[in-house]
């Protein structure tokens, strides 16, 4: 039995940010590391009530803030499938940070007492939890925080320190009390292998790799895994590795700032066209890749070219696997991915493509439930594949009763190590790395035969600060406005002046400030098209 009224000492030393309300966006609880406090401790008691309502299975929590500058950091919670917390206990873990922020210590036990019996928790279960943190400065203290109500509920606690959000994820799906980074670095590693052991002839379709670890938790990681690859270690180059310095984590370099600004970080002076150029995010989740022309111009492939092409080698292995009729494949995009995109897997791919909220929870959720192969991707590169049961027992079957042809049981065993590849648990941009150069070497295609596969439409992503971003309301899958009123009809008709034109706005769910993404058939219309629809918000 717990004794909830023993909180109070750790109550008084970590919760010292007060009437601060914190909502849970996007991607968790993310704010300036110097507000968190607070919610950092109400965060580690909802893991732990997590893991108590799931008879004591190990709960993940990572301390993290991705993308976002130095000074930020965030925390997000892991089921033991190693998915995102589900959605109905994100009011549980908003409620008690509030009130933790807003009440005192009496009315914080009331509301905690008044939670703890409604979920029916049975108190000599041990909860367990798995955590671990980004390399920002804030990190380690916040990690205190989160771990300060554990002794009180008597949970073990495994704590691996640095460490990358998929890799967390993954740790926790292993639901097991002895698992290390190291156990990442094997299993992915021989997945690798498996995978090219079919392909002995097979070339890499480039010189060297450079991997852009945004300063952060990534470099690290990559780093130690690499000698995993000794493939990939002799030609691979790391940049922007500099995770013990917290302030220069994201700044010039980096997934997001590739992606935002759409042009090469720091740190690479003198870009070669046969490399094959990737950027990792803040916390190692999102991958984008880019390469240079012979004119040394720059090419982005961002999410949606991952995406498509992952998608055109899976749905020809699935073909020449003899089992497209049997196993159902399908992309998830937001309405960020860009619409040339959506058109390529629509029409040239034959695939069918869903388009749900931002958010990797969303896309996660519906690339499980609605396909056996489900391809998701965010146009920023934060996705993964994932493989269904009956994937598996469909594929199994295939290669059990065997095949007269060869082709068709190495297509069949290539689905199979391909599926071991890459992380099923969420988006991973090591994981995401060894799935694309894997598919590039089967394909054949250097990295600009992968770009002109479809050409992108010219695109915007613009952000405006307003007074109140929560009287922007959505619908269609964040595509259309409801509130502010009249704004919807506005904008529908800047776009309809312009030649293959779109545009929408919506709240972020990661920062105070409202997103404007447009497109159009020129970058001069795009341009305008962003700059009106800015103005329509502006005034709004
Ligand atoms: C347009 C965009 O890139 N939005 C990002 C951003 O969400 P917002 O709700 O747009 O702030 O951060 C999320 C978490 O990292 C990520 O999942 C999402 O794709
Ligand atoms: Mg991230």
């Amino acid at each position: 039995m717990f004794d909830i009224t023993q909180l109070e000492p750790a109550f008084i030393k970590y919760c010292t940010t007060r009437n601060h309300s914190y909502t849970y966006g996007t991607a968790g609880f993310r704010a300036n590391a110097s507000t968190l406090d607070t919610v950092m401790f109400t965060t580690g008691i909802v893991a732990i009530l997590r893991s108590l309502v799931l008879q004591g299975k190990y709960i993940g929590v990572m301390i993290t803030a991705s993308h976002n500058p130095p000074q930020d950091n965030g925390v997000k919670i892991v089921e033991p499938s190693g998915a995102m917390l589900i959605e109905s206990w994100e009011q549980i873990a908003t409620d008690l940070a509030n009130i933790a922020s807003h009440g005192n210590f009496t009315a914080f036990v009331m509301h905690l007492s008044q939670v703890i019996a409604k979920l029916n928790i049975d108190e000599t279960t041990t909860p367990r939890l798995i955590v671990g943190h980004d390399s920002r400065e804030s990190s380690p203290y916040l990690m205190e925080c989160l771990q300060a109500a554990a002794p009180v509920f008597d949970t073990i606690v495994i704590n691996h320190t640095l460490i990358t959000t998929p890799q967390l994820h993954y740790l926790t799906m292993l639901q097991n009390d002895v698992v290390t980074e190291v156990d990442y670095y094997k299993f992915f590693s021989t997945s690798w292998n498996n995978l090219f052991s079919l392909y002995p002839d097979l070339n890499l379709t480039f010189n060297n790799l450079i991997v852009d670890g945004a300063n952060g938790v990534g470099s690290v990681q990559f780093s130690k895994f690499l000698p995993y690859l000794p493939q990939l270690a002799t030609l691979t180059t790391i940049i922007n590795d500099k995770h013990n310095v917290p302030q220069m984590l994201n700044v010039d370099c980096g997934a997001d700032f590739v992606k935002t600004n759409q042009k090469l970080p720091n740190g690479i002076v003198n870009p070669n066209p046969s490399d094959l150029y990737a950027s990792f995010d803040g916390d190692a989740d999102r991958i984008v890749f880019y390469y240079v022309d012979n004119n040394k111009k720059f090419h982005l492939l961002d999410g949606d070219k991952i995406s498509t092409i992952l998608t055109k080698c899976l749905i020809s292995m699935l073909r020449e696997s003899e089992l497209l009729n049997d196993i159902n494949l399908g992309v998830v995009q937001t309405a960020y991915a860009n619409g040339s995109s959506t058109k390529y897997i629509t029409k040239s791919l034959k695939v069918p493509v869903e388009c749900t909220k931002t958010g990797v929870k969303h896309l996660h959720h519906i690339a499980e439930s609605k396909f056996d192969i489900g391809i998701y991707f965010e146009a920023n590169g934060h996705g993964t594949v994932l493989f269904s049961n009956k994937f598996y027992e469909v594929l199994q079957k295939a290669i059990d009763n065997g095949s007269s042809s060869e082709k068709i049981h190495k297509a069949r065993l290539s689905l199979f190590y391909f599926s071991k590849l890459i992380n099923q648990t969420v988006g991973d941009s090591m994981a995401d790395l060894l799935a694309v150069i894997a598919t590039l070497s089967i394909l054949q295609l250097s990295p600009s035969d992968w770009d002109t596969e479809y050409q992108d439409l010219p695109n915007l992503l613009t952000k405006c600060t307003v007074l109140n971003r929560f009287v922007f309301k959505t619908t269609d899958m964040e595509r259309k406005l409801t509130s502010p009123s009249g704004l919807q009809e506005k904008i529908d008709a800047a776009v309809s002046k312009y030649d293959s034109g779109r545009s929408f706005v919506r709240a972020s769910g990661t920062e105070d400030a409202v997103r404007i993404y447009a497109e159009a058939k020129t970058k001069a219309e795009v341009e305008a098209l962003s700059k009106e629809v800015t103005q329509l918000v502006e005034n709004s």
